[in-house]
């Protein structure tokens, strides 16, 4: 008998549909030595956020062949540990895309308005008008942090209510913002101009404690925040502090840096300003019904073994083709991780080059993978091979694949990603060693020969007297330590790049030094 464990409350619709092909157990509020002792008896395990799937649980299930998230983070699933096992994870990226808007826009207005507050000294017997005086959105500026998804709905919205939206978002074209009429901003900016300030972005290693003291304290005494998309995303202690003193208006959030938020919490001290809510975002009737329908009824194709629409781990490929193409797809994500860091952020074309051996291999998982690379430090653990095309049709990116199989620089072919965008472009080429070894082999038009590694330094430069001691002397009184080093040139004190294979990854202020070196043209530190 087929078996589904729900482990999460999810809604009737969703639980009907697995009824279809399964036998359905929901055991919520299981503890992890429980989920781990019975999941060896389940064939899927269909979950919201409250679960946990640790690679404890995913090593203990033996016969589970797929996992659904209904909702959209996968934040609480080890996604590599169930690629391994090859479990399949699946999500519904946008069927809470409106309730979570919604929410964030319930926020601004709860805080702007004191709802929470006046609703509590109204039920505790008072009748107080003067102290609930609020402020309009109306003709106020909306600094928006992240314009995907639900960031673009709510600028809309806020649009529609007469305020002035501005946004950041690094991985956004121009051209985009401008059609949606939003100014894009750095993000400095953006918090020193915003009265009302609302955070849609993924949890990354780069947006951990983005909101931090310091950009805090750059806000309008005035202004207030929402962060209604992922814990960890601000510093909740620094909050506290800066609405205790006045630094900034108010806070409004659904999300929190471990769920459930902790009773000695210094945000549950807080008396005004502040407005908190239990990761309500998706928790509308409308919302838990979508997701719960589209990931119940993946789960259930899957166990009738047809394919999943929103997979975020193994794509619609075979295990032999995956098996075989393994290194030249771990080489196209690594290229577009890197070709992205290099051309920061905006692109706008991306042209994929298959060139000799390259040009026999099927493309399409080639351009996808090419496509996760690109777009990985943009969307985090949601990007995958299955939505990596879609979303970057989305953003924008026009695609461009060429093959070009007469190419013969590398004996198993090689495989060239260009970018074209607001800010110029870049192109790197890669190649896999017979050793299976990965290698970029030129970076715009320059010839390397560097394995990648995690923490890198890109410069392009002057070829001068000079200048690789500068940058070496430098990286060294910061103790930041060089594992390797390579200078391309193509003439003699003609341009020239240099690419460092560092132990540490580049401080900021190390960086803004490197800029400044004379000869130094351009720098990107590069994490793969
Ligand atoms: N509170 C809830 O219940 C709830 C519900 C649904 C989604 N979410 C969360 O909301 C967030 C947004 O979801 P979405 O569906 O709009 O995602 P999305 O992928 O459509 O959009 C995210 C946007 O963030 C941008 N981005 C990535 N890194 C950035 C950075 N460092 N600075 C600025 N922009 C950056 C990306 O370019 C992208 O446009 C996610 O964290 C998601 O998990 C929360
Ligand atoms: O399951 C929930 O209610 C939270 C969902 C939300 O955070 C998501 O990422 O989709």
């Amino acid at each position: 008998m087929t078996k589904v464990l729900v482990s999460d409350p999810i809604d009737q619709a969703g639980i009907d549909i697995l009824g279809q092909v399964a036998q359905v157990d929901q055991r919520t509020g299981l503890s992890a030595e429980e989920l781990k002792s019975i999941i060896g008896d389940y064939d899927a395990l269909m979950i919201r956020s409250g679960t946990q799937v640790t690679a404890d649980v995913i090593a203990a299930a033996d016969r589970l062949r797929i996992i659904g998230r209904a909702g959209v983070g996968v934040d609480n699933v080890d996604v590599p540990a169930a690629t391994q096992r090859g479990v399949l994870v699946v999500n519904s990226p946008e069927g809470n895309t409106i309730a979570a808007a919604e929410h964030a826009l319930a926020l601004l207005l709860s805080l702007s308005r004191h709802v929470p507050q006046a609703h509590g000294s109204m039920r505790a017997g008072a009748w107080d008008r003067k102290k609930y005086v609020g402020n309009e959105l109306y003709k106020k500026v909306l600094g928006v942090v992240g314009l995907g998804k639900i960031g673009s709905h709510v600028a809309r919205v806020a649009k529609a209510m007469g305020m002035e939206v501005i946004a950041f978002d690094p991985f956004i074209s121009a051209d985009r913002a401008q059609q949606m009429q939003v100014r894009l901003t750095t993000l400095e900016d953006l918090f020193r101009q915003a009265d009302y300030i609302t955070l849609h972005i993924p949890r990354t290693p780069d947006t951990e404690n983005l909101v931090n003291a310091e950009l805090l304290r750059s806000m309008k005494s005035t202004a207030r925040i929402v962060n209604c998309a992922r814990g960890g995303i601000v510093d909740e202690a620094a909050l506290a502090e800066a609405i205790e003193n006045g630094v900034i208006a108010g806070a409004g959030l659904d999300v929190y840096a471990s769920e459930p938020l902790s009773e000695d919490s210094p945000l549950r001290a807080v008396e005004r300003g502040l407005v908190l809510t239990p990761h309500l975002g998706a928790s509308t009737e409308e919302a838990q019904e979508n997701v719960a329908t589209d990931v119940a009824e993946q789960i259930r194709d899957v166990l009738l073994g047809l394919p999943a629409r929103s997979a975020v781990n193994i794509p619609g490929l075979s295990a032999e083709i995956m098996e075989r193409l393994k290194p030249h797809l771990q080489l196209a994500e690594t290229l577009g991780l890197l070709v992205s860091q290099l051309s920061g952020g905006q692109v706008q074309e991306l042209e994929v080059r298959l060139q000799g051996e390259f040009a026999l291999h099927p493309s399409q998982p080639l351009m996808v993978a090419a496509l996760k690379g690109l777009l990985t430090n943009a969307l985090g653990d949601r990007i995958n091979y299955v939505n990596a095309s879609l979303e970057a049709k989305g953003r924008g990116i026009h695609v461009l694949e060429v093959k070009d199989d007469a190419s013969r620089d590398f004996a198993g072919g090689s495989l060239q990603l260009t970018t074209r965008g607001g800010q110029g472009g870049h192109s790197v080429t890669g190649a896999v060693f017979a050793d299976g070894e990965l290698r970029v082999t030129n970076i715009d038009e320059f010839p390397v020969n560097v394995p990648p590694s995690r923490h890198m330094l890109f410069t392009r430069h002057r070829d001068m007297p000079g200048i690789i001691g500068h940058l070496g002397s430098l990286l060294g009184e910061h103790n930041v330590n060089i594992a390797s080093m390579q200078v391309g040139r193509r003439i003699v004190r003609g341009d020239a790049v240099m690419v460092l294979s560092i132990d540490d990854p580049i401080p900021p202020a190390l960086l803004a030094t490197i800029h400044g070196i004379n000869g130094i043209q351009e720098a990107h530190p590069v994490t793969l």
